[in-house]
Formats: C-alpha cells, sequence, structure tokens
C-alpha cells in the first residue's frame, strides 16, 4: 500500500523533555487516518511534528520523501496543509482574504478560480459570506473556512486538528459528511485528530491511539472500534457493550 505519511521512530520535544516518545504512524494514501487519545496523549504534538514546528527526530516521510527538519514553509509547499485547533483564521480579515492566503502556497501548482470554485460548492455557506470578517462567523462557519483555507493551498494531504470542537452536534454532523466527501472526491489524505472517537472512526479507514507519547495501538477503524479495551476507555459504555460481543 502506497502511503501519504510514514513516521518511523518518531520524538518530539518542547526543549525539555520528550513528549513523543518514538512513534510509527502510516497514513494510506487517499484515506482518512483518525489519531486518537486523550487529553494530553500527544495528538496535536503528532501533528505539529509532521508540520516541522517543533523540534523533530527519526523519520517523517510524505509521499515517500523525507521532511524531517524541513521548515514549515517548505513543508505546506510541499502538499502539507494543517488545520489548527482554534482554527487558526484570522479574523480582522474576510473570508475571502483568508482564502487568498491559504492560496500562497498554490501559486505555481495551482489554479486559484478552481480551487475557489471547489471550496465554495464544499461549502456554500462561505460564498454567502465573502465580504464578511472572519471573527464575526459562527464556530461551524469559522472552521468551514479554515478547512476552505487548506484547501486553497491544494494540498496532497491535511492534517486536521479537533475539528469538532465547541460545535453544536447538528452542525458536526454536516461537517464531517463534508469531510467524507472531501476525502472521497478530491484526492487528499488526512490525519484526523479528535477526541469524538466515535465520530472520527465513523469517518476514517485507518486508526491509532495515542497514550502519553505512545502509540500503543493501530489498525483498521473497524478493528479499533472493536477492540473492547478501547471501547471502554475512548468509545463510551454503549460502544464497549456492542465491541467484541
Ligand atoms: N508549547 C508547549 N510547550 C511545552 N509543552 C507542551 C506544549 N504544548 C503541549 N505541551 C505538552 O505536551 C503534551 C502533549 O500535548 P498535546 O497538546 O500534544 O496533547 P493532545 O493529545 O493534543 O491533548 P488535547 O486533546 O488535550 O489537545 C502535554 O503534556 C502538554 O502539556
Amino acid at each position: 500500500m502506497k502511503h501519504a505519511l510514514e513516521l518511523n521512530n518518531v520524538t518530539a520535544s518542547y526543549g525539555h523533555g520528550s513528549i513523543l516518545h518514538g512513534i510509527d504512524l502510516a497514513v494510506p494514501e487517499g484515506g482518512v487516518t483518525a489519531l486518537l487519545g486523550a487529553n494530553g496523549a500527544g495528538k496535536t504534538t503528532t501533528l505539529r511534528a509532521i508540520c516541522g514546528m517543533i523540534e523533530t527526530h527519526g523519520e517523517v516521510r510524505l509521499f515517500g520523501e523525507e521532511i524531517t527538519g524541513k521548515s514549515p514553509e517548505t513543508i505546506a509547499r510541499m502538499g502539507v496543509a494543517h488545520v489548527p485547533d482554534g482554527r487558526g483564521t484570522f479574523t480582522s480579515l474576510t473570508v475571502m482574504d483568508n482564502l487568498r492566503l491559504g492560496a500562497f502556497t498554490a501559486k505555481k501548482r495551482g489554479n486559484f478560480q478552481r480551487s475557489l470554485d471547489r471550496v465554495f460548492d464544499y461549502f456554500p455557506r462561505l460564498k454567502e459570506r465573502v465580504g464578511q470578517h472572519a471573527g464575526t462567523l459562527s464556530g461551524g462557519e469559522q472552521q468551514m473556512l479554515a478547512i476552505g483555507r487548506a484547501l486553497m493551498a491544494e494540498p496532497r494531504l491535511i492534517l486536521l486538528d479537533e475539528p469538532s470542537i465547541g460545535l453544536a452536534p447538528v452542525i458536526v454532523k454536516q461537517l464531517f459528511e463534508i469531510l467524507d466527501q472531501i476525502a472521497r472526491d478530491a484526492g487528499v489524505s488526512m490525519l484526523l485528530v479528535e477526541q469524538n472517537s466515535n465520530l472520527a472512526l465513523k469517518l476514517a479507514s485507518n486508526a491509532a491511539l495515542l497514550e502519553v507519547g505512545n502509540l500503543v495501538a493501530r489498525g483498521t477503524a473497524e478493528e479499533l472500534s472493536q477492540n473492547q479495551e478501547i471501547a471502554r476507555a475512548y468509545l463510551g459504555d454503549v460502544a464497549a457493550e456492542g465491541a467484541g460481543a
């Protein structure tokens, strides 16, 4: 199987003591992989390590090419788009200007209008609000904008950090349907960090579980859903009753 992303024995730190203790992880090309784990397990840190934002050792490969130690700008230009937790949109800029900034790394490779049309197809709400300041959007709209901005870069891999956080269940449902659509037809691979494990495992084809900086389980989303121990710890009682029964 071809991999969009591979992490081999990756350690990462914020300067004192390692947070990731030698993790191995793979994201198959064209699929969604969920990275699960409790608060503080190191999920966000893993995404930052992939993006080149923190000190990282071991081997990070993007479509086979080693990117360990490269700058965040280089990694972005190589096709990685990061949608951070907290969304990271520029609140004082309009929706359109945020989308323009997203296209910055795609200038040579892409077609601005085609990308914009595609983003508006996925998120018609953004088209209705092109002139509005991002800071005045609802939480769901801001998340749409963050994902739309990532798509403007025409990425090969999107790293999504807790897209569901702070959103009402009905908005989360809509958002995940669109993510599913994007994964199916945009030819992009995704690594999805989510606290909402049930939701993540429905969208993902593969999943991995982090516990305090160690990767303790990997497999298909179905395998992880069926694992009784994981179901008890991360998926709630109902799932635990169903798993392994
Ligand atoms: N900028 C930082 N400087 C120092 N330590 C940090 C920094 N950011 C995170 N950490 C530490 O790294 C560990 C992993 O944090 P991380 O944010 O990666 O976890 P997480 O799995 O994403 O958790 P959550 O689901 O709560 O966001 C935590 O112990 C945290 O305190």
